[in-house]
């Protein structure tokens, strides 16, 4: 049993006494969907990455231009601005963050824990009152980490390192002391509650760790709130967080609401930066008073298996959510790694399937991750096109599996809603949209690589509109996956648009877009739905809006149903694996078929995803000009679509909110 070290004489918190409880953050009143739960909130402290400590701002995380001058050493960090520099570079010498051991042991944390933890060690008293929170609240899992034997040597080594730095600093001279475990304690608070930073690109730029107003809402696979991080110059606004009144949640232990009081105590006492990666959640559900929320700490598009595992490596902790103990296993679950088996050879009942489909699932996705990994470090997208789709189109063959009936085959391919197909999409409709700017960038004429590019964007189009509809369809049965809704809806529509807008058309149509209106977007105005007043109100959503979202997402699914069969066909044409799907949207025909047979027969004309082969024909339809208006006004529904879903998950100035204006804002200059 490990004791607890008090090392200075004490006034008994609430710490002390609810300390070792878990605390949640609850609604204060109800909540509509794509509200703020909290607003835009100031780091404790934060830190880039390494890898972007020369390339990026270490103030405000805003990449900097490249630099003439030979590299400066990792340890000095680089500003954008004399502003930046003069609020940063105080904190950077105080934290004693460029005396910590370069290179660092390979068993220590990423420096940028480090240098997060040192930063916060700043504003923390001398001691730790006890181990398993900080004095301003945030939960340490001090005992949890430093059983674990993944972390402990980590934090060990790590809380070493800084100890180290700090009496540099303080000019002891170095030795070798045990007198580490406020490091380590900070350090283990800041491996709990740290969220990556990423741009808007995704990727992950640093750490930042935030006051209890975030880092006390816990983690569900099934949230009903999401975050989202902004980063801006240093500016004299002081911190919201300081002020609980514009909070819409309250601190609860053990699910008794323990009053604002002790959220404003905790956050004031800690002295916050005034500037850096701002945090604000919004609410992705409706939210009832009372009712706990919660966020997302992993991927939530991944199988619960994977889901849990990461949740333990990352936190040693185990989610028993909605979605994790959902007995039958939820819908989503059970769809995102369903695999399907097909006995080619002969029907044998004695076949352990499970045992092979999870042996194969292996297999197939250790193949992609490979093939995705190539594709990243070489670049190849041809290479990694033509493996993706003879993976996803042909399955795995086992052959000759030893029964008591003798020998038999089987095949295994995945469902279009297969984690793994997921991601193979994703990176097939950016390789093809490669292809095609790599063939552009070479061939300026109107001629055969021309007509190839076009070729590579429909088929990038069509794989963006099929991961959108294969997400759609799990975000109807789990509504938390708005967010990679948003992401999926808004690539489908922007792929779509970009193919609309390509000058081969030209060659083959006599009339282009019309434009004689004004506004292409309003000359296409759709009678049948209410996207358009979202895009005239520059995709504000008022509360109505959002309390009406089930009207407008049915709307918006009618419509674009009814026109998407006008444009399939032709997108997915010399495209064996897209040709295989009726419609990228209606997968009825898909689920009917998974739920009637468990084992399906490749002869059973339900079956169309095995056997649809013989059920197309593969004909080239023409390029005409109702086929380009009809791809363009489903490219604006779908970025619509995608706009409304990201002003509900990040609010109206987020990036993605503002890129989808931006995409329809050239729409419209590409038609005047
Ligand atoms: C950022 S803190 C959340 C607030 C925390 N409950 C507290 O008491 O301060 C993250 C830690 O809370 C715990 N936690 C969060 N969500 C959880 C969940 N769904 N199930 C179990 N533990 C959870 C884990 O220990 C995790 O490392």
């Amino acid at each position: 049993m490990i004791q607890i070290r008090i090392t200075s004489p004490l006034t008994l918190t609430n710490w002390e006494i609810r300390g070792r409880k878990k605390m949640e953050m609850r609604a204060k009143q109800d909540m509509e969907l794509g509200e703020e739960v909290t607003p835009p909130l100031l780091p404790l402290s934060f830190s880039l990455h390494d890898s972007f400590l020369s390339s990026h701002c270490s103030s405000c995380f805003s990449s900097l231009p490249p630099s003439p001058l030979p590299p400066i050493p990792r340890h000095v960090p680089l500003y954008c601005s004399l502003a930046c520099s003069s609020s940063h570079s105080p904190i950077h010498s105080s934290s004693a963050e460029s005396l910590l051991p370069q290179p660092l042991p390979p068993t220590c944390p990423d420096s940028s824990d480090l240098r997060t933890a040192l930063r916060l060690l700043l504003s923390h008293p001398s001691s730790c009152s006890h181990l398993y929170r900080l004095n301003n609240g945030l939960l340490s899992n001090y005992h949890k980490l430093t059983s674990s034997p993944e972390f402990a040597p980590k934090i060990r080594q790590g809380a070493i390192a800084m100890a180290a730095a700090r009496k540099l600093q303080n000019g002891v001279e170095e030795e070798q002391s045990d007198d580490f475990l406020l490091e380590e304690v900070v350090l283990c608070s800041v491996i709990t509650n740290a969220v990556e930073v990423q741009d808007e690109n995704g990727r992950s730029l640093g750490i930042a760790l935030y006051g209890p107003s975030f880092s006390w809402i816990n983690h569900s696979c099934s949230p009903n709130a999401c975050y989202q991080l902004s980063v801006s110059p240093p500016t004299a606004t002081p911190s919201r967080e300081d002020s609980c009144s514009t909070l819409g949640i309250v601190p609860s232990v053990s699910g008794e609401e323990c009053g604002v009081c002790n959220c404003v105590q905790h956050t004031k006492g800690s002295k916050g930066y005034k500037y850096g990666p701002k945090i604000t959640v919004r609410s992705i559900k409706r939210i009832k008073k009372g009712e706990e929320v919660c966020v997302s700490y992993t991927d939530l598009l991944q199988p619960k298996a994977m889901r849990q595992s990461d949740l333990w490596f990352k936190y040693q902790f185990t989610c028993s959510c909605s979605r994790c103990s959902a007995s039958p296993s939820a819908y989503v679950d059970r769809a995102l790694e369903e695999i399907s088996d097909s006995n080619l050879l002969f029907s044998s009942s004695h076949f352990d399937l499970n045992l092979y489909k999870d042996k194969t699932t292996k297999m197939l996705s250790d193949y992609v991750d490979e093939t995705i990994t190539e594709f990243l470090s070489v670049g190849d997208p041809e290479s990694c096109c033509r493996k993706l789709e003879s993976m996803l189109n042909l399955g795995l063959h086992i052959e000759q599996l030893e029964s008591k009936d003798g020998k038999s085959q089987l095949n295994f391919k995945f469902y279009p809603f297969h984690h793994i197909a997921l991601n193979a999409y994703t990176t097939l409709a950016s390789a093809y949209r490669i292809r095609s700017t790599d063939l552009l960038a070479l061939h300026s004429r109107i001629d055969e690589c021309q007509l190839k590019a076009f070729d590579m964007s429909r088929t990038s189009a069509a794989y963006s509109l099929l991961l959108a509809g294969a997400t759609h369809h799990l975000f109807c049965s789990e509504s938390s996956l708005i967010v990679s809704a948003a992401n999926f809806w808004t690539n489908a529509g922007e792929s779509l648009l970009t193919l609309a807008r390509s000058c081969v058309w030209n060659s083959f149509v006599k009339v282009g877009l019309p434009i004689s209106e004004r506004s292409a977007v309003v000359k296409h105005r759709c009678s049948e739905c209410s996207l358009m007043d979202v895009f005239d109100a520059k995709l504000i959503l008022s509360q109505a809006q959002r309390a009406n979202f089930e009207n407008i997402s049915s709307d918006f699914l009618d419509c674009v149903t009814n026109m998407i069969p006008k444009i399939w066909r032709f997108l997915v044409c010399g495209c064996d694996y897209l040709e295989t799907f009726e419609d990228p949207l209606d997968f009825k025909w898909l689920v009917r078929a998974w739920h009637s047979h468990a084992y399906a027969n490749p002869d059973d004309e339900d079956f169309n995803f095995v056997t649809v082969d013989s059920l197309f024909q593969h004909h080239a339809e023409s390029y005409t000009n109702e086929k380009r208006i009809n791809i363009y006004k489903v490219g604006i529904h779908c970025s619509l679509y995608g706009g409304i879903l990201s002003y509900i998950c990040y609010g109206q100035k987020s990036h993605l909110t503002a890129h989808v204006l931006n995409i329809l804002d050239n729409v419209e200059n590409f038609v005047h």
